[in-house]
């Protein structure tokens, strides 16, 4: 199969490229920040895990990143560039070519890609016409040439079948070779394998490992399993009420969690191994009311770290380590936690 075509960033460019970016809904009873000021990027060939309890904002960045929003409620603010292009600044156009053709997105249930009336060979081979102009004989060898390299067996029959006629992680494959079909940098991936029992979420997770580097895909990876994170990842970014609380080295913050809300994740289980289907546990509290949020870090009515100087600011970002950042205050220098302070005492 032939690569994705080149690209006009140059080398050592970020492929995708936000600054500070907001969404905001509005046209509730009260306006709610779903993304608060994330800045992520992301280079060829690289896997970027946004990890997060549910309402944190991770499937909201995505369709931002598309234009997917619909745009009388959510408005988008800060900037998204990918492959090299202002995000907002497309036409309608531009748009239509830009989603799939630059970007595509796969989710955790195939039948937001398919259409269930119409066979799904015809539909990848659809995807491929309409953005190359190429003949139906063109796309259908295409859209064969895909199901054999996601290792859909009996491709050229399994062409003709409906979306229903396949097994989930059968569909969970096509809709893979649906994403690909038009040579996208760039993939957005929303939980594609939580509905999957583990065997076949282990070998779906395999091959969007492998496809990601044969192609150089950029890949932005939704979840919120944390042994998934870790086996797919080279970094992550941990989001709590729309911010990215920490980020950086998928390994280094997984041994080294420096933001509270992260150990919290990361440090409930008493064994610490985290292996795939370890769902992020409950943290004590309330998830957040994203419409009356705190002042300061959202996260410190749940902190048990928190002390009064969490509610003065929303924290910068830090330096942790050499390769990672949170937002904590306890990461300025000369503040103590309180478990510190009382060991001192
Ligand atoms: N269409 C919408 N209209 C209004 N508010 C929305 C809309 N979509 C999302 N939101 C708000 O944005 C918040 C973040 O949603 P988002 O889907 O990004 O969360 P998530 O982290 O992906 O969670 P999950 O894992 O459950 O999908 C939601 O809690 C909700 O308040």
């Amino acid at each position: 199969m032939s690569s994705p075509s080149s690209s006009p960033v140059p080398t050592g460019q970020p492929l995708v490229e936000t600054k500070d970016l907001t969404v905001d809904f509005t046209g509730g009873a009260r306006p709610v920040r779903a993304v608060a000021g994330v800045d992520l990027t992301l280079g060829a060939g690289e896997l970027v895990a946004l990890l997060g309890e549910s309402g944190s904002g991770k499937s909201v960045t995505l369709r931002a990143l598309m234009r997917l929003l619909p745009e009388r409620r959510a408005t988008t603010g800060g900037s998204i560039r990918v492959d090299g292009r202002d995000v907002a600044a497309l036409g309608r156009k531009e748009l239509a070519r830009f989603r799939g053709g630059t970007v595509a997105m796969i989710f955790q249930e195939p039948g937001l890609a398919f259409d269930p009336v119409y066979r799904v060979g015809d539909q990848i081979a659809e995807a491929v016409m309409r953005h190359e102009g190429v003949s139906r004989r063109s796309g259908r060898a295409r859209a064969l040439e895909l199901f054999e390299r996601v290792r859909i067996p009996s491709a050229a029959t399994r062409l003709d079948n409906y979306p229903h006629e396949m097994s989930g992680g059968m569909r969970q494959r096509a809709m893979i070779a649906l994403a690909l079909a038009c040579r996208p940098k760039v993939l957005l991936a929303d939980e594609p394998t939580t509905a999957l029992d583990a065997t076949v979420q282990i070998q779906i997770l395999l091959l969007l490992r492998e496809l990601q580097r044969e192609f150089g895909l950029a890949v932005i990876f939704v979840t919120h399993d944390i042994g998934v994170a870790t086996e797919v990842a080279d970094r992550i970014a941990v989001m709590y009420a729309g911010r990215i609380v920490e980020r950086g080295d998928c390994r280094d913050v997984i041994r080294a969690p420096a933001h509270p809300y992260t150990r919290g994740l990361l440090f409930s289980r008493a064994d610490h191994a985290f292996t795939k289907g370890t769902r992020l546990r409950t943290i004590p509290g309330s998830p957040p009311d994203l419409t009356a949020l705190p002042p300061g870090c959202a996260f410190a009515p749940r902190c048990a770290e928190a002390m009064p100087a969490c509610s003065a600011g929303v924290p910068e970002e830090i330096a942790a380590s050499e390769t990672h950042v949170a937002r904590c205050i306890l990461l300025r220098p000369g503040v103590q936690s309180r478990t510190d302070a009382t060991a001192a005492a």
